[in-house]
């Protein structure tokens, strides 16, 4: 049981009606799931309002209600908290009610459009290797030291954030790496925590269905770096073109990182394999296990949050080279005849733009590199015709397939990826909606040394149809048919 004003401490509060002395027992913003003595929390989301289950929620025993506007009428005993932002109040509230565990913990946010899981991940790799307590909260899996959770989200719900880094605590984690999404600034799940640093990836298209604009999109990611304290670091890539915009009003201690243009942390590719990376660092030259110039930016950034977190400079080099791709991320697997097949989480514009191109780079003759990508339903429209077109541009082949229709019609949605194809590059695709024939299709395709990428889903094991989740596998069912097909 806590006390409600020790759960409000600094939260701006509006108006009261009630007592704020009263015992309660958890947090819930969902109405459905309040039991007796809760505090209910009332959310403008995108579906529905949560204002209009307070009700319900009284009925199922909270104790309290925090709202933007106070209902018109009030139950006897309860206690109505008026506040201009329920989210923001939720996020306090909620790292209240877990007394503050972030204020224990060496914590790094993630940010930007691409790279969050590959940078978090293997932040969270190198500092377990370097002998430290480490969590991780990321869009594949949550780890607290070596004990595994199931993810929902890529930045999960303030009370989920604070549960984690609560038993995180208890578990005496020194440092946790957790990705942070547009969405999840948006709705404040990350407000109210005590950052020990921030790192900006990247900007590309992806989410307009969401943010609306560019610039919305922009200023969103922004405000992590704006609430950052004077005591943490924020790491930018000043080769993307928003880099410095991200830290422009911070207050935090500014450190830049890029290939290309000038930064405290610069790096250079010097070779670029189907199995690695040669990168100069400063004056030190390292091989690392991951490929393309993106995963250059990446272990740049990484290497340089780690200095900036207090490894030492040498070990910090040893330890990137030992560094595994994460899963879903560029994985891959050589079958009879020399077939590749990628699997990879490319799922945006700009990251299917990057793995075909480092796919191309790499390629030595005339082999096929043959694609097969679809665009999730329910999401950002605009990005279809482009990731469409830049499949067809950079591929020998490609089969656009399905990739969580969620509640669309798949047909439709690979017909708005088709509508983005060059004239000249028609006859390099076809379509086939249901993935796993899509896949075959491809297998089948595959001659000696060709190459397969199945791009969007990574390391996701489900494909979603009208609210079903089905178990589904890229990296399985490619090599289960690869091996059926060539044995
Ligand atoms: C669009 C979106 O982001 N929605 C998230 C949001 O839901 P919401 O607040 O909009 O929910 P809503 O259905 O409108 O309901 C409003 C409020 O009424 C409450 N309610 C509703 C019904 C009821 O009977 N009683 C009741 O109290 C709900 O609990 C909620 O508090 O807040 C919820 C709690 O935090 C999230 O679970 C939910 O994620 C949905 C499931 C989702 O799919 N989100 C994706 C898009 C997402 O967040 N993705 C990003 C990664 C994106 C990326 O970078 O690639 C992520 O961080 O995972
Ligand atoms: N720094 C980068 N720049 C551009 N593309 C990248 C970068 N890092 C990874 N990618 C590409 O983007 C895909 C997704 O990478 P990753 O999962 O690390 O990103 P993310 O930001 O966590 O994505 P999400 O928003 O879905 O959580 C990878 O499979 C790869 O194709
Ligand atoms: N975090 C992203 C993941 C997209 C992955 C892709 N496989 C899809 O389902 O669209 C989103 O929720 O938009
Ligand atoms: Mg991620």
């Amino acid at each position: 049981m806590s006390i409600l004003k020790d759960i409000l401490y600094k939260v701006p509060i509006d108006a009261v009606t009630g007592n704020t002395s009263v015992s309660v027992n958890a947090l819930c913003f969902d109405s459905r799931e309040v039991s007796l003595n809760d505090v209910f929390v009332a959310i403008r989301g995108v579906e529905s309002d949560g204002h209009r289950f307070i009700e319900a929620a009284v009925h199922q025993g909270a104790v309290a209600v925090i709202c933007e506007e106070m209902p018109s009428s009030v139950v006897n005993g309860v206690t109505y908290v008026q506040v201009t932002d329920t989210h923001a109040a939720l996020a306090i509230m909620a790292s209240n009610y877990y007394g503050n565990p972030s204020v224990n913990i060496r914590l790094v946010g993630v940010t930007g459009t691409n790279g969050k899981t590959t940078i978090a991940t293997l932040l969270y790799q190198l500092f377990r290797r370097a002998g430290f307590k480490v969590g991780l909260l990321s869009t594949v899996k949550v780890l607290v030291n070596d004990k595994e959770y199931k993810a929902t989200h890529t930045t999960p719900d303030p009370l989920t954030i604070n549960y984690y880094l609560d038993l995180m605590t208890m578990e005496g984690v020194e440092y946790c790496f957790m990705e942070v999404s547009s969405h999840g600034i948006a709705q404040k799940r990350t407000t109210g925590l005590h950052f020990t640093g921030g790192i900006f990836t990247n900007l590309t298209h992806d989410h307009l269905d969401y943010h609306k604009t560019f610039a919305e999109y922009r200023d969103v990611k922004k405000s992590f770096f704006d609430q950052l304290p004077k005591s943490a670091f924020a790491l930018t890539n000043t080769d993307d073109k928003n880099g410095l915009v991200m830290i422009q009003n911070t207050v935090a201690k500014k450190y830049t990182y890029a290939l290309k243009s000038y930064a405290d942390y610069r790096a250079k590719i010097l070779e670029n394999q189907l199995n690695g990376l040669l990168l100069k660092i400063g004056d030190n030259e390292v091989w690392v296990k991951l490929i393309g110039q993106f995963n250059a930016y990446n272990m740049l950034a990484i290497y340089a949050a780690a200095v900036l977190l207090g490894l030492e400079e040498m070990e910090v080099l040893r330890l990137l080279s030992e560094l595994d791709s994460v899963q879903g991320r560029f994985q891959y697997f050589i079958s009879e005849g020399k077939i590749t097949t990628i699997i990879d989480y490319s799922h945006t514009p700009d990251s299917l733009k990057n793995v075909l191109e480092t796919i191309n780079s790499i390629r030595t003759g005339n082999e096929e590199l043959i694609t097969v990508v679809g665009c999730g339903g329910d999401r950002d429209k605009t990005k279809r015709p482009v990731m469409g077109a830049i499949a067809a541009a950079l591929s020998t082949k490609v089969i656009f397939t399905s990739d969580n229709p969620r509640t669309e019609d798949p047909d439709v949605i690979i017909g708005e990826m088709e509508k983005g194809v060059e004239p000249q590059n028609f006859k390099k695709t076809l379509s086939i909606t249901d993935r796993k024939q899509a896949i075959k299709a491809a297998c089948q395709m595959a001659k000696e040394n060709d190459i397969i990428l199945v791009a969007g889903k990574g390391h996701e094991t489900y494909q979603e149809i009208n609210g079903v989740r089905r178990d589904f596998d890229d990296f399985k069912i490619a090599e289960t048919l690869m091996k059926e097909l060539r044995k």
